[in-house]
């Protein structure tokens, strides 16, 4: 392909990896994307963080609608679906690769829950320089779908999820989240979360997440 454009990798798939939920069985990998996929992430979020605080001159908005319109043309010409997307798939990647999550990266799993450094970034202001608070319950809804999966070995989607804001949740700065299985009865996974920045707590999440039967979407 040209114009540096990679070409998905799908040779691992089967036609159908969908089973209801997320992705049941998709085939896990690190290469879709190519070895670069990483840098163009963060070069995505760079641009929102800029676009965030940026207060252009006319002649430069029309020159940056140009330049954006072409790039989202090459992006457009290379869309496929989700199952397929690095985006989401890419675990070796923070937040597997989703652009649309706050940037984590999980640092350990074990009986204890889900540990993981999370960094909201100039374009999750909520204000004044505090984290928006629904970007809070982004992160936290992700990482507390992780610990319910590592829970009950499956897919499970959220029923309700409360957020406790304690303190500010400041930007640009690596804060540690953990969430856990507190409790588990039938197909409801009570799950736990905090986030801390250092000694302070940041946020408190009380979620419900319920197992997926066989086929559920
Ligand atoms: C390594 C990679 C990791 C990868 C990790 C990836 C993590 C990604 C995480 C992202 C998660 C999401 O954002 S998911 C997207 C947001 N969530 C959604 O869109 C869900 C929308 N809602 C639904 O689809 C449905 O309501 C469900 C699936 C939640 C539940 O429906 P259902 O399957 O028919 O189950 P249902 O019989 O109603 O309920 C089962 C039991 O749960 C109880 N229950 C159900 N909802 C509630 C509720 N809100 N509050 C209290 N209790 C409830 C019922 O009373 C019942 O209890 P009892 O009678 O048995 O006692």
């Amino acid at each position: 392909m040209s114009d540096g454009a990679v070409s998905p990798d799908t040779s691992t798939e089967i036609e159908d990896p969908h089973e209801g939920g997320f992705r049941a069985h998709t085939a896990i990998t690190t290469e879709r994307g190519g070895p670069r996929y990483g840098e163009f992430s963060e070069q995505v979020r760079t641009l929102m963080d800029r676009a965030r605080y940026a207060c252009p001159t006319p002649e430069l908005t029309d020159e940056l609608i140009d330049q954006l319109a072409a790039i989202n043309d090459k992006l457009a010409a290379v869309r496929i679906d989700e199952w397929h997307s690095p985006a989401g798939t890419r675990i070796d990647l923070p937040a597997r690769g989703n652009i649309t999550l706050p940037p984590f990266e999980v640092t350990d799993v074990n009986d204890d829950g889900v540990f993981a450094t999370v960094t909201f970034r100039d374009f999750h202001l909520g204000g004044n320089k505090a984290a928006h608070g629904g970007q809070v319950a982004v992160a936290f809804d992700d990482l507390g779908g992780y610990a319910s999966a590592v829970a009950i070995q499956g897919v499970s989607r959220t029923a309700y999820l409360t957020v406790q804001y304690r303190s500010i949740t400041p930007l640009n700065t690596p804060l540690q989240c953990r969430t856990w299985a507190e409790k588990v009865d039938g197909r409801k996974v009570f799950i736990k979360g905090t986030i801390h920045d250092g000694d302070r707590l940041c946020a408190e999440m009380d979620a419900l997440f319920i197992k997926l039967n066989p086929g559920q979407q």
